[in-house]
């Protein structure tokens, strides 16, 4: 077994695309990045690549290259995610925590979970979604941005999925 923790922070744009765990959220605002700025993703793909030692996204999908430039952070998911099979293991279980004052994420955890157990091939029971406000305290309760926070578990598995 191997355990993996991802973490990651964007700051809101106005006039950008809101997208997270694989989800365009309708919103005025969405969040800054060089590729499509998925925090939750981005804090799946970390998780995944702690869990196998294997770096962080900034080493693989460097943020200076503009082949990332807008990138579809799914895109990039499947990517890891066939390095995570290739080595022999499947989905145990995940779970993420969205800080975010707002836009409301529970009304979306369903669609992410369905869009991050796809890229994942996993059941959708094996793939949890939290968020949580921070009271109005710091950069995340100023509004300024959102932060996620992810922990993965991966099982050894010959068979390489885990449906
Ligand atoms: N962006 C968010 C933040 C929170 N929620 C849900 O509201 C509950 C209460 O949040 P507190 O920060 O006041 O504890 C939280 O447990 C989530 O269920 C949300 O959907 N979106
Ligand atoms: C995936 C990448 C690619 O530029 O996305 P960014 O939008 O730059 O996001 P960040 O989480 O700051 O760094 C990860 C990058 O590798």
């Amino acid at each position: 077994m191997r355990i993996g923790l991802g973490f990651d922070v964007h700051r809101f744009a106005p006039g950008r695309r809101l997208v997270l765990g694989g989800v365009e959220i309708p919103s005025d605002t969405g969040l800054e990045g060089h590729s499509d700025a998925d925090v939750v993703l981005h804090a799946v793909m970390d998780a995944l690549l702690g869990a196998l030692a294997l770096g962080d996204i900034g080493q693989h999908f460097p943020n200076s290259d503009p082949a990332w430039a807008g990138a579809d952070s799914a895109r990039l998911l499947r990517t890891v995610w066939g390095w995570v099979r290739d080595r022999g293991y499947r989905l145990g279980n995940l779970d993420v925590v969205i800080l975010a004052e707002r836009p409301k994420i529970l009304p979306h955890a369903p669609a992410m979970r369905a869009r991050i157990a796809e890229l994942c091939e996993c059941d959708v029971d094996r793939v949890s979604i939290k968020a949580t406000t921070m009271e109005k305290m710091g950069f995340v309760g100023r509004e300024e941005g959102m932060a996620a926070q992810v922990v993965v578990l991966l099982e050894p598995y010959e068979g390489g999925v885990t449906r």
